[in-house]
């Protein structure tokens, strides 16, 4: 499975004025292709927001062009068996439409009609090499998903149910129950039918565009190549998603909301499946919407092609920002290391406000939450409720290429902006190694944000941070710190915990020089623990809670049992690894007996006799480090103690202490008998009920050690430690 996303700029509109334009394409280096959008902070115009993908095309980009780029090379991959799936994402009136259907002239025809015309033309070809011995067939379906209901959109519009076609589970597949299927001779034959469903498609009006696509459009192209017995299937799916745009920012009606909130439920399961397709994830949650469970997203060896439609004006400012964001996420892993870079330029452009004559889209007010990938209150609680950790934006941070900021420059960064950069920087990851030095996320970048924070002049409450204080701080940034670290090493963010982000903010905004200081000391520290392997294993930690916290068990599980030599006989690792394999059935039960024993569920000051004992030859491997610690194994040479016991036991005279003990154990008093060592609940319990089957206290009495260790569960061992107890 592979994914490429790819940014598209549409050109200027008629109305559109030049001046309006502030999102532009940008490369890394000079002669390096185009692969970073640029856009300025709608808080302050001086900071430039970058964000990379795999590749980007500007205004002048020709229908041609991306086309024979993003979709022709996969054309052949298809004939050899691959799903190839391309969506058009972005806000209403971006240009999706135009990038998947196109215009009605030869050069404005866009990524379907082109993707037939190859396909029929492949297959033409391939009918025609083999001398007719492989046949090509070639089938559509088209359907579009409205408020989370499947309609044909080869039938006409009269023959829908409310209710849409139902889903079905056949032979692991999700079928549309009731979907058409038409087969295509050629180009022509397909135009035909295209043009026709088309107008079934549901449209309707928003404030924003007259003819905005409140459904996602779903043509699906079923390649059958057949050569004798043998018969080959591979499908195409051309996606032209409805708008992502911000609800509060369009004055949608309840019914346009209703749309909205199932349009954006599901665009974040999609993102969320592409970001783990793209991670390598095993699971892919595209069970969760009904557009990426009946593509089977991810399922597949296939190829995913995310085009992301861009306006350049002014107007779509916070749209654009939200849907680069959930892009980039997307694109991220593909190329992993400089992603969503926040570039501070040496000094504010000039350049105007926010306003303008041609701001007619939106009114800009400023939302706090600029980044989120869908801001609407009713995606926020779908959000919420499918995923409760939704992982936060991974903006990068580094200083532009041509020179780091200076201290004038950083100080025109506002506190809010550092607060929301500090937020993000903790999901840094590494600079990719083949990027030129200068354009890498420089280590300065990650203490800066503290310089940044810091206000011009010291606040009064600056001074009043106590040392308690600056320890709470300095621990959440060595949190922070892990976290990235560990996100460098992962390819999703952990979601550090919110509430400590926000309780964080306003004392970091008070960071002093002082705490400065003692970050940059810990950072060493954390440096030097690195090499004892300590903070390897608790990266590997973070990994296993980042994976368990998508719901990847299996992943969790693996990075657990990677830590595990990090931290050898750690009880509560140990009992995570169990669990784990308890929930997914791969529970040893001779090792979840051992970790009862370790967990403290049985007695634990028994431990050696029950390493011994019950795992003798019970196909643990006791040596193995990763289940006992080294200390443990070491079976040690009786203390002189110990012998001093074995004679007692065996053939001294009954001393003080063995009179003691004895007296305990045959008091059968419960709680007294658990006070002795080696003496858990259970095996106390055992003795007295032992005891008490063996008559009253005078006929069933324990006259020696060598007797006591004869009972049932009680053993050498534990007298021992029992007798070696009692001072
Ligand atoms: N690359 C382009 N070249 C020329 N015109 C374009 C381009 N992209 C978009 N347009 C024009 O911009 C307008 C909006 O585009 P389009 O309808 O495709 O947006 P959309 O994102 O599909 O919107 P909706 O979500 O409402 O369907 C149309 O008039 C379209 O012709």
């Amino acid at each position: 499975m592979s994914v490429r996303v790819v940014a598209r700029i549409r050109p200027l509109l008629e109305k559109e004025l030049d001046r309006d334009a502030i999102v532009r394409a940008d490369r890394v280096d000079d002669g390096k292709p185009l692969t970073i959008v640029k856009i300025p902070s709608p808080k302050n115009e001086a900071e430039e927001f970058s964000f990379t993908f795999n590749s980007v095309y500007e205004q002048t980009t020709s229908q041609e062009e991306l086309f024979s780029a993003e979709v022709a090379p996969h054309v052949k991959a298809l004939f050899q068996g691959l799903d190839v799936t391309i969506f058009a994402y972005g806000v209403t009136g971006t240009g999706k439409t135009h990038t998947m259907r196109g215009g009605m002239k030869l050069a404005e025809r866009g990524v379907i009609p082109r993707l037939l015309s190859n396909v029929f033309r492949r297959g033409k070809k391939i009918a025609k090499d083999s001398d007719g011995e492989t046949t090509v067939q070639v089938a559509l379906s088209y359907y579009e998903i409205y408020n989370d209901k499947v309609f044909d959109l080869l039938e006409s519009p009269d023959k829908r149910t409310p209710s849409g076609l139902p889903l079905r589970e056949k032979d692991g597949k999700t079928i549309v129950v009731g979907l058409s299927e038409r087969s295509c001779e050629d180009l022509k034959d397909f135009e035909k039918l295209y043009i026709e469903s088309n107008n079934n498609r549901m449209t309707a009006a928003t404030k924003l565009n007259a003819h905005s696509s409140r459904s996602h459009a779903i043509l699906r192209v079923k390649v059958t190549q057949t050569t004798g017995d043998m018969v080959k299937e591979s499908t195409a799916s051309a996606i032209d998603l409805a708008g992502s745009e911000d609800n509060r920012r369009t004055e949608n009606g309840k019914e346009r909301l209703i749309e909205s909130a199932a349009i954006n439920k599901s665009l974040f399961v999609l993102s969320q499946c592409i970001d783990a397709i793209a991670r390598g994830d095993k699971r892919i949650p595209y069970r969760e919407s009904k557009m990426t469970r009946i593509l089977s997203l991810g399922q597949n060896n296939g190829i995913t092609i995310m085009i992301l439609n861009l306006a350049p004006m002014r107007s779509y400012h916070l749209d654009t920002l939200s849907s680069l964001n959930v892009s980039s996420r997307a694109k991220r892993i593909e190329v992993r290391e400089i992603e969503n870079e926040v570039v501070f330029k040496q000094a504010p452009r000039a350049t105007a406000g926010l306003g303008g004559p041609n701001v007619r889209r939106q009114p800009l007010r400023p939302l706090a939450n600029a980044h989120n990938v869908h801001t609407g209150a009713l995606a926020a609680k779908a959000a919420d409720a499918k995923v409760a950790d939704k992982p936060i934006k991974a903006f990068s941070v580094y200083t532009d290429k041509a020179s780091k900021p200076t201290a004038s420059s950083r100080a025109t960064v506002s506190a809010a902006n550092t607060a929301q950069l500090r937020r993000s920087d903790s999901h840094k990851r590494q600079s990719d190694p083949s990027e030129s030095l200068s354009t890498r996320p420089t280590k300065l970048a990650r203490p800066t944000h503290t310089t940044l924070a810091r206000p011009a002049a010291p606040a009064p409450q600056q001074l009043s941070i106590s040392a308690a204080e600056i320890e709470a701080l300095v621990e959440k940034k060595v949190a922070e710190i892990l976290a990235s670290r560990a996100a460098e090493a992962a390819p999703v963010p952990v979601p550090a915990p919110a509430a400590a982000k926000e309780d964080s903010a306003p004392l970091q905004n008070q960071i002093s020089d002082e705490v400065q200081r003692r970050l940059e000391a810990l950072e060493r520290r954390i440096e030097n623990d690195g090499q004892d392997g300590r903070s390897e294993g608790l990266r590997i930690l973070l990994q296993a809670r980042q994976a368990k916290e998508r719901g990847d068990d299996e992943g969790a599980l693996r990075y657990y049992e990677l830590a595990l030599p990090f931290f050898p006989g750690q009880v509560k690792l140990m009992g995570k690894i169990e669990r784990l394999k308890a929930k997914l059935g791969k529970t040893d039960r001779k090792k979840e007996r051992f970790l009862q024993v370790r967990d403290g569920r049985e007695d634990k000051e028994n431990v050696h006799e029950s390493v011994y004992g019950a795992f003798d030859g019970a196909g643990i491997d006791i040596n193995d480090p990763r289940w006992f610690p080294v200390k443990l194994l070491q079976k040690k040479a009786p203390s002189s103690k110990t012998r001093k016991v074995h004679v007692d036991m065996e053939e001294g005279p009954t001393t003080p202490r063995t009179k003691k003990l004895l007296n305990v154990v045959n008091s059968r008093d419960l709680s007294l008998i658990r006070s002795l060592h080696g003496f858990g609940a259970k095996k106390a319990q055992d003795l007295v009920d032992h005891l008490n089957l063996g008559g009253d206290e005078e006929s069933g009495r324990v006259a020696s050690l060598a007797q006591l260790k004869m009972l049932p569960g009680v053993g050498s061992r534990t007298v021992e430690r029992a007798y070696e107890g009692l001072v």
